[in-house]
């Protein structure tokens, strides 16, 4: 379990502030991955030993285990007892609903002696409001990752809607605010927004950002740091298919681990830029 100053130690010590996405799709692992028992965990395994030392948390998306049933759940299990303890372990499950089964979707992802799973932190989806969120943040310790401005299309069908207090984005934000400190709540903004940012910081100066859509999806890191990085870097930002698909032959890890430093030393600089290290 990383605290806000364990995380924001781990970002200067390791001058990155990379989140590795292990969305990890059976189609596009190497082959030769499908003769071990476990081709998930296996493949995950190699790429956390080629790049924890340049990232700062790794953040499996349920969906790509959720969908073969027992077994993914099992590599997905295997993945999260893997993953390094001086990284922050964030689940991507989007969940959220009534209060009572948030309950349950806490417990399966962040208590051990329930499903074998004992992440740092979730992403939620705030659109039921309170009750849907707070059932995560009862378990003391753990981030909550709130969806704000996501990296999506199809965010201006809603996120963007006026609500005569701002965009609807905001009022998230500014309610969410009320829930909980930015020592428990981050939020997710997607990093094809990056002329949000400025507007962003001014109802979350002092949350992490997770901000997931550099590399595939074509976001700009420079303009992400410009405009969102805080004196305490205030940033976690994802590549998924950027980094773990760099290759898809034998050498995939190590392909793994150069995109991974491409990064790294790009946000190496942008935090020396800035003041941070
Ligand atoms: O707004 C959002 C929220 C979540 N995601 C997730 O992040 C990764 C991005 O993967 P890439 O391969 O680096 O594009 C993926 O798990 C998404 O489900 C997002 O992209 N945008």
């Amino acid at each position: 379990m990383l605290s806000r100053q364990q995380l924001i130690q781990q970002i200067k010590q390791k001058k990155s502030f990379l989140c590795v996405g292990l969305d990890t799709d059976i189609e596009k692992i190497p082959v030769f991955l499908k003769e071990y028992p476990d081709p998930l965990f296996e493949f995950n395994k190699r790429i956390i030993d080629a790049t924890r030392d340049l990232c700062i948390a790794y953040k499996p998306n349920a969906a790509f285990y959720e969908r073969h049933g027992v077994t993914g759940l099992q590599s997905l299990i295997k993945t999260s007892e893997y993953l390094p303890k001086d990284c922050l372990s964030i689940i991507d499950a989007k969940r959220g609903d009534i209060g009572n089964t948030s309950g349950m979707y806490a417990k399966t992802f962040f208590d051990k002696e329930a499903a074998g799973m004992d992440f740092d932190a979730i992403t939620v989806a705030p659109y039921m409001g309170n009750d849907s969120v707070i059932p995560f943040l009862a378990f003391e310790g753990k981030w909550v990752i709130i969806l704000a401005l996501t990296s999506s299309v199809g965010s201006k069908d809603f996120q963007y809607l006026e609500t005569g207090n701002g965009p609807l984005y905001e009022t998230v934000i500014q309610k969410a605010n009320t829930w909980a400190g930015a020592d428990r709540i981050m939020y997710v903004v997607g990093a094809t927004k990056s002329t949000e940012f400025t507007n962003i910081r001014k109802y979350a100066p002092d949350n992490f950002l997770l901000v997931p859509g550099i590399g595939a999806q074509g976001g700009s890191l420079k303009d992400v740091c410009q405009y969102g990085m805080t004196k305490e870097c205030g940033l976690i930002v994802n590549s998924s298919r950027a980094i773990i698909y760099a290759s898809n032959g034998e050498d995939f890890a190590e392909a793994a681990r150069a995109e991974a430093l491409k990064v790294q030393q790009q946000m190496q600089a942008e935090l020396e830029k800035a003041g941070v290290i």
